[in-house]
């Protein structure tokens, strides 16, 4: 499904990612985890073309980026981010926004199809904000707008699901209330790949982990393997402990870490 090959990329004199080799087959969803700056979007935008390595090779859905049309590759996967979010325009109708998901562009300057309102309606029924069709994106909640940035993302039914930092500033209840609907996407034949500070958004539909070093992956399997408290100290510089209640992982972290 997606083949990092001996990855290394370069910014200036900046090597940000040295010899990475990551591979994720079909049926696994995936969390990426790691510090502030360790690589974690730049790894993103490897898998979405958006970044060429300077070295190695990917491979994503079958196909070799530098070989493909990188542009058709995209079209099968949904990405969501702050950066696709800032993009979107917040006096626009809820539905209308989810709906430019199926043009993979931004704003409507033309009839919508009946066919994509009613399909866009449908996901925004899936993800219970049917009743908000109307509103403004910007009249939503922070955790409102992120599900319509779900819906969206699933209005060209893609075959790979990247999000980076879903979570992010949503208070407890509306974050319960996201991962309750990215629990579901389970049912999709869909594979999924999500970066996240937060060990606890590690619901039961993950099943892989890799963590992410200074630019090179500390470890890398089942989620269970990977979150050791071991692993985790050393790739967060802080020592902690992990346990798993309803079959996520909780982390607590310990006294006596490095304060610089
Ligand atoms: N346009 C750029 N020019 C130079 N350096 C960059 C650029 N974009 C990112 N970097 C650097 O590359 C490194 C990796 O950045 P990246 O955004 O992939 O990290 P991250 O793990 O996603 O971080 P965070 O968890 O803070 O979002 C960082 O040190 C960052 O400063």
């Amino acid at each position: 499904m997606i083949s990092l090959k001996d990855i290394t990329f370069r910014r200036g004199e900046r090597q940000i990612l040295n010899g990475i080799n990551l591979h994720m087959n079909d049926g696994e969803h995936w969390v990426i985890l790691g510090r502030n700056g360790c690589g974690k979007t730049t790894l993103l935008e490897m898998m979405t073309g958006y970044e060429f390595p300077t070295s190695g090779t990917v491979d994503v859905l079958g196909n070799r980026y530098g070989e493909c049309d990188v542009r058709e590759v995209r079209k099968q996967i949904g990405y969501i981010s702050q950066s696709v979010m800032e993009k979107l325009t917040l006096r626009d109708p809820v539905w209308e926004v989810v709906a430019t998901g199926e043009y993979a562009f931004l704003r409507f300057y033309q009839e919508i199809d009946e066919g994509v309102r009613l399909k866009a309606l449908s996901l925004l029924a899936e993800v219970g904000l049917l009743h908000t069709a109307e509103q403004s994106l910007g009249s939503l909640s922070q955790g409102e707008r992120k599900k319509v940035m779900l819906a969206r993302a699933l209005m060209l039914e893609p075959k790979l699901l990247i999000m980076d930092e879903p979570c992010a500033g949503l208070d407890l209840y509306e974050r319960e209330k996201l991962l309750i609907d990215l629990g579901r996407l389970g049912r999709r034949d869909m594979a999924i790949v999500y970066v996240t500070h937060h060990m606890e958004e590690i619901i039961p539909l993950f099943t892989h982990v890799a963590l992410v070093q200074n630019g090179e992956i500390a470890a890398a399997g089942p989620k269970k393997e990977v979150l050791s408290a071991e692993s985790l100290s050393a790739a967060y510089d802080w020592p902690v402990d992990v346990h798993w209640a309803d079959d996520r992982p909780w982390i607590r972290a310990l006294p006596g870490g490095r304060t610089q």
